[in-house]
C-alpha cells in the first residue's frame, strides 16, 4: 500500500537574500539567467528581489521572469503613519509583475521599539494592512517574520501575535525567520511546535534559516520535522553574512533520505534531481568562482576516495562507502590514486581510463611504488590525471616518444624599450629532436613560463598542426616546504578545441623546471589523446 505524501514547497531566495551576500552583485541579465535555471529546476517560488529598492530590481520586476514557479517580490510592510494605499514601497510591490509578495515584518518587540520606533500595535496594524493590500491586488501574500525565534524567546506572546496577525489577514505563508542565525535545531523544533499549537497550521508555515552557526540546513530540516511545509534557501547557500540554508543540500536530503522522502514530496522530480550537481556548478560559473570540492552531494569530492581500504570495498559494493548513489544527484564516484591508495584505487582508475592490467601483474606493483615515491617527493597525482595516465601507460604498456627535448634556456631581462619605457622581457630557447631532426625555437613571452611554452610549441615538426588548438587554462604553483630546501609543484590545466580539459604536474627545486615538465606532459597527453590512446575523463 502506498501512503500519500505531504507536499513540501521550496522557496528560492538566491536573487533576494543571495543578493545581500558580500561580494555578490547581480545585474538584470544575471538575474534573468539565474531565474531561468531556478524555474527550470522545479522550485515552487523564485524570489527575485526588492522592486523599488534599486534600479536593477525595479527593472527585473517589469516582466514576469518565471514560466512555472511563482515569481515573488520582496519588500517591507507599510510604514507606520501612512496608509497602505499611500505607501510608495508597497505600491512598487503591488505594481511589480510578480505573482506573490513576501513582506518582511518585525516580530521581535525589541526591534519594533529600536529599529522601527513605533508601538507594538502599530506594527501589527502595518502587517495586517500590508497583507490585505497584497490580497486586494490578487497576489499571493506571505510574511517573513524577521527575528521570529529570537523574538519568541524574548516575548512569545508578541512574536505569536505578529505571526497570527499575518495569518488572520490572509497570508498564504507565515515564514519563521532565524534572521541572526544563532538558533539551535532543538529550539527551532520546540518553537515551531508551539506556533502550530497556538493555531497556525503547519501547511501555512515556512522556515528561513541563516547559517551563522553552520546549522541552517539542520534548522530547516528540524522545522520540517516539527511541521512547517515551506522551506526557504539559496543556491550553494549564498546569503547575508554566513549565508542561508543551502537548497543544494536540502533538496537531495528531502528526496533521498527515507525520514523525509517517505513522508514528503516536492516539485522536484527524480530526473530533475540528477541535474542538481550541474545546477550548482552552473551557478558558481555565473558567479565566476570555483565550486567547493567538499560541498555535500554535488562537490567533486563528495563521492571521492583516496583511501585504499575504502577503494577496495567500493570496488566490491559501492554502498559500502556511499550514503546515496552519486548518479542520483548527477555526481560521480572518484577513486583517486595517491600515496593513500592501494591496488583497488589504481585498478579502478586505470579501468576508467581503459587501461587493463591484471591485479597480480608485477608492473602494477611497480607503478604503485613509483607513484608513492613521487608523491613523497612532491607530486600530487590526484589533481593531475593526465600526468598519472602518461606515467601509467609508459610503465604498463610503453608510450611512443613523440619528441625529445635536448635542452632549454630561459632569460629574463629588464630593459628600456624603443619608447624609453622600462620593460621586463622573458626569452626562451628550446631544442627538440623530432624524428631524428633537431629543431631550435626561440620565443618571447609575458613571463619565463609563457616564453618556454611558446618556444616549445613553435616547431614540433609533423606534430605541429595537431597541437594548434591546445591552450593553457590554469597554472597553479605551490611551494612545498619552506626555507632553502623548498621544492615547487606546478599544476597546469590545458584544454583544446574539443572541449576536453586535463591537468598535468611537474615538481622540481626550480619553478621553471617544474613548469616545463608539466608543459611537456600536457603536449604529450594531447598527442596521445589525438591518437585515441588517452581514456580522457578530465572534462568534468
Ligand atoms: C532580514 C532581511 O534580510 S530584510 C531585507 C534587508 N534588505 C535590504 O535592506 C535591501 C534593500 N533595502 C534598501 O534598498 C533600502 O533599505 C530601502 C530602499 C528598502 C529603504 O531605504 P531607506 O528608505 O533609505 O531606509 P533605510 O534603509 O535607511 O532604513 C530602513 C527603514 O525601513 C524601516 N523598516 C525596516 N523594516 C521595516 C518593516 N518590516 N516594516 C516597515 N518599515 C521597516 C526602518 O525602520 C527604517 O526606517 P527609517 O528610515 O524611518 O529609520
Ligand atoms: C527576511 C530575512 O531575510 C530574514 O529574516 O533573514
Amino acid at each position: 500500500m502506498t501512503m500519500s505524501r505531504e507536499r513540501l514547497y521550496l522557496f528560492d531566495t538566491t536573487l533576494r537574500d543571495g543578493q545581500q551576500t558580500p561580494g555578490i552583485d547581480f545585474s538584470v541579465e544575471d538575474k534573468i539567467a539565474i531565474a531561468k535555471l531556478l524555474d527550470e529546476f522545479g522550485f515552487d517560488y523564485v524570489e527575485g528581489g526588492y522592486p523599488g529598492a534599486n534600479p536593477t530590481d525595479t527593472a527585473f520586476f517589469r516582466e514576469k521572469r518565471t514560466a512555472r514557479a511563482k515569481f515573488v517580490a520582496f519588500g517591507m510592510t507599510k510604514r507606520v503613519g501612512v496608509s497602505a494605499s499611500n505607501d510608495p514601497g508597497l505600491a512598487a510591490l503591488v505594481q511589480s509583475k510578480s505573482d506573490a509578495i513576501c513582506f518582511v515584518a518585525k516580530s521581535w518587540d525589541y526591534h519594533v521599539r529600536v529599529a522601527l520606533g513605533c508601538t507594538n500595535d502599530e506594527n501589527l496594524e502595518s502587517i495586517k494592512a500590508s497583507v490585505e493590500a497584497a490580497g486586494a491586488s490578487a497576489k499571493e501574500a506571505m510574511v517573513d517574520c524577521e527575528h521570529f525565534f529570537d523574538g519568541f524567546k524574548a516575548n512569545p506572546d508578541y512574536a505569536l501575535a505578529c505571526a497570527k496577525t499575518a495569518y488572520d489577514a490572509g497570508a498564504r505563508w507565515v515564514v519563521l525567520c532565524d534572521t541572526n542565525g544563532g538558533t539551535q535545531p532543538s529550539e527551532v523544533r520546540l518553537i515551531v511546535e508551539k506556533v502550530i499549537a497556538a493555531g497556525i497550521p503547519g501547511e501555512h508555515l515556512g522556515i528561513h534559516a541563516h547559517d551563522d552557526t553552520g546549522q541552517a540546513v539542520a534548522n530547516s530540516l528540524a522545522a520540517v520535522e516539527a511541521g512547517v511545509r515551506q522551506v526557504q534557501g539559496t543556491l550553494n547557500g549564498i546569503g547575508e553574512r554566513c549565508g542561508n540554508a543551502n537548497l543544494i543540500s536540502i533538496v537531495p536530503t528531502l528526496a533521498l533520505k527515507p525520514a523525509f522522502a517517505d513522508r514528503f514530496e516536492t516539485g522536484i522530480s527524480a530526473e530533475a534531481l540528477t541535474g542538481i550537481s550541474r545546477l550548482s556548478r552552473a551557478f558558481d560559473e555565473l558567479l565566476n568562482r570555483a565550486p567547493e570540492a567538499q560541498a555535500p552531494y554535488v562537490g567533486s569530492s563528495a563521492f571521492a576516495t583516496k583511501a585504499g581500504i575504502h577503494a577496495s570495498a567500493l570496488a566490491k559494493e559501492p554502498a559500502t562507502y556511499e550514503h546515496v548513489p552519486p548518479e542520483s544527484v548527477g555526481n560521480r564516484r572518484r577513486v583517486m590514486v595517491s600515496d593513500q591508495g592501494g591496488k583497488a584505487n589504481f585498478l579502478a582508475e586505470l579501468k576508467r581510463r581503459g587501461i587493463d592490467v591484471p591485479k597480480d601483474d608485477h608492473r602494477l606493483d611497480a607503478l604503485i611504488s613509483v607513484v608513492k615515491e613521487r608523491e613523497a617527493s612532491g607530486y600530487a597525482y590526484e589533481g593531475a590525471d593526465a600526468s598519472f595516465e602518461l606515467l601509467a601507460r609508459k610503465m604498463l604498456h610503453g608510450l611512443p616518444e613523440f619528441f625529445h627535448v635536448t635542452s632549454f634556456r630561459c632569460m629574463i631581462e629588464r630593459r628600456f624599450d624603443a619608447n624609453g619605457q622600462l620593460k621586463t622581457v622573458s626569452e626562451a630557447v628550446v631544442k627538440v629532436l623530432v624524428e631524428g631532426e633537431e629543431k631550435m625555437s626561440v620565443a618571447e613571452g609575458h613571463g619565463p613560463v609563457n616564453a618556454l611554452d611558446i618556444a616549445l610549441r613553435k616547431d614540433l615538426g609533423r606534430y605541429q598542426n595537431e597541437i594548434a588548438d591546445l591552450e593553457l587554462a590554469d597554472f597553479k604553483v605551490r611551494i612545498l616546504n619552506g626555507g632553502t630546501e623548498a621544492i615547487t609543484r606546478v599544476l597546469i590545466e590545458s584544454h583544446d578545441g574539443t572541449g576536453a580539459r586535463w591537468w598535468t604536474v611537474g615538481v622540481s627545486e626550480n619553478i621553471i623546471d617544474a613548469s616545463f615538465q608539466a608543459l611537456m606532459d600536457s603536449i604529450i597527453y594531447k598527442l596521445m589523446k589525438n591518437r585515441e590512446m588517452a581514456g580522457l575523463v578530465a572534462a568534468e
